[in-house]
């Protein structure tokens, strides 16, 4: 009997959310920084283990929302939770029960109704054993979990584990995907993904917050290469300049990088140009929430 099911990954921002779900999908989907916030969409990612087909909805960070845009990032987070079959808080060990913690713990009183709630104490390779026994017995006393998970996303330890539990927990069902397909994360999107990850790497503390990457163009060439024409959304003319650097050397060294990384994804050679236009407000733009998947509801 075959098994499929959604599960969301909730956790404050940095908990290692997209290092997890690459870990158990086994495929970069989801695209890993050093800077927080980096989740912009629901992405998803399939995993398969036996006879079960394990749907990832990797969701945006939980934090406290400040601007609207934050506040449809939160949303959505608590939308893909409220979708999935099983909920896997993510922690950091040494953090700790932080203030962001116990808001989600919070939320969860609602959300945690009527589905399977593990939590996935994470980077246990930061902490001592007792630290960690500490942490799981006073989660534990704050929230009924039906497991527990003491793992660490980037060393791979007890990712096994939890993944075997969540394939036994998904519903019984057909699978939702064919099984070569290991994400149904659309090919445009993961390329921008990779564009605005270099970006952040480059730009560290000088990257206007409000920057999008979007893929304009996918070309399939007869030679078996591919052209991509990717646009970066800055919301003013100053910003253009941060993103092209002098004489154009950020924006190259990017392109670059970026590329590379498309060559290896995709397997074969890729063509990219990038260009930088200003698109202004586009935060407040609601039909552009909607094509990033986050279900954008004035207040919400
Ligand atoms: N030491 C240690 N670091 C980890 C572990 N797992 C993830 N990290 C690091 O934690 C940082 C954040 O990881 P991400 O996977 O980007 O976190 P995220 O929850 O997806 O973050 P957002 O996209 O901002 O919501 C990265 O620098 C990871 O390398 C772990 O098990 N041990």
């Amino acid at each position: 009997m075959t098994r499929a099911g959604f599960v969301a990954l909730i956790g404050e921002p940095n908990a290692g959310k997209s290092t997890l779900l690459n870990r158990m999908v086994g495929a970069k989907v989801s695209i890993v920084t050093h800077k927080v916030q980096t989740t912009r969409a629901r992405i998803r990612g399939v995993a398969m283990q036996d006879d079960s087909q394990i749907v990832f909805v990797d969701t945006p960070g939980l934090f406290q929302p400040r601007r609207r845009l934050d506040r449809a990032m939160v949303a959505a987070a608590w939308g893909g939770a409220a979708d999935a079959d099983v909920v896997v808080l993510l922690i950091e060990a040494h953090r700790g029960v932080t203030e962001g913690v116990e808001r989600i713990l919070e939320g969860l009183t609602d959300i945690g109704k009527g589905r399977k709630v593990a939590l996935a104490i994470n980077k246990i390779d930061r902490v001592q054993s007792e630290v960690l026994l500490a942490l799981t017995k006073d989660m534990n006393e704050r929230y009924t979990f039906a497991e527990t998970f003491m793992i660490s996303a980037e060393k791979g330890h007890g990712v096994q584990a939890l993944r075997e539990w969540l394939a036994k927990e998904i519903p019984e069902g057909p699978w939702l995907y064919p099984e070569d397909q290991i994400a149904d994360l659309p090919m445009r999107m993961i390329a921008a993904e990779m564009t605005r990850e270099k970006l952040t790497l480059r730009l560290h503390q000088e990257l206007p917050y409000q920057m999008t990457v979007e893929t304009e163009n996918w070309e399939e060439r007869k030679d078996g290469s591919a052209r991509i024409d990717q646009v970066i959304y800055v919301i003013r003319d100053g910003h253009k300049g941060i993103v092209l650097g002098h004489k154009g050397e950020t924006i190259k060294a990017v392109s670059k990088a970026a590329r590379e990384e498309l060559n290896e994804f995709l397997g074969r050679k890729v063509h990219l140009f990038l260009q930088v236009k200003v698109r202004p407000n586009w935060l407040d733009d609601a039909e552009r929430y909607s094509e990033m998947g986050l279900d954008f509801k004035d207040g919400a």
